[in-house]
């Protein structure tokens, strides 16, 4: 029982945040309370674990990438690319599809978008650097970028 009303008081608290606007930690309490701590820390670690890009997945998987307009950060480990597109409508469809799989991988961009232009930096905070969740949402963008017209 008590650790019903606990986990209640937690669902309260992430409401609260939402209140708040604060999605980020809205989305780290539903994580964690869908896990056990446990597996919430085993996750963490994973991810931890799987690091950064070794010098063969950049051969590999980064090099292509940067034959599509993606290029190297100055003084970071990090990818950038400007997406233009026709007009506002079609950019922001293009964040909205990105933006649900960011949510699903946990891995979020960071981007700005004017009308048509969405300039987009990937790097893995949690490794400070690329990791293969960059990779992984730098090609889902690619593609999510073709407009059919
Ligand atoms: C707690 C949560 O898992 C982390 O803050 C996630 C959220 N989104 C993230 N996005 C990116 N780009 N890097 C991260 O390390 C990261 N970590």
């Amino acid at each position: 029982m008590s650790f019903m009303i606990s986990r209640l008081a937690a669902v309260r608290y992430s409401a609260r945040n939402v209140l708040d606007n604060d999605f980020h930690s809205f989305n780290h309490n539903l994580r964690a309370l869908s896990l056990s701590s446990d597996q919430f820390a085993a996750n963490k670690e994973q991810r931890k674990m799987a690091g950064k890009l070794t010098e063969e997945q950049r051969k590999n998987d980064l090099e292509p990438l940067l034959k599509s307009g993606w290029t190297i950060v100055n003084n970071r480990d990090a990818i950038y690319k400007e997406f233009l597109f026709k007009n506002f409508n079609e950019a922001f469809s293009f964040m909205t599809r990105v933006a649900l799989l960011a949510e699903k991988m946990d891995h979020h961009p960071e981007w700005f978008n004017v009308y048509n232009k969405v300039q987009v930096t990937l790097s893995s905070h949690d490794v400070n650097g690329l990791s293969n969740r960059d990779v992984k949402l730098a090609n889902f963008m690619e593609k999510a970028a073709i407009v059919p017209q």
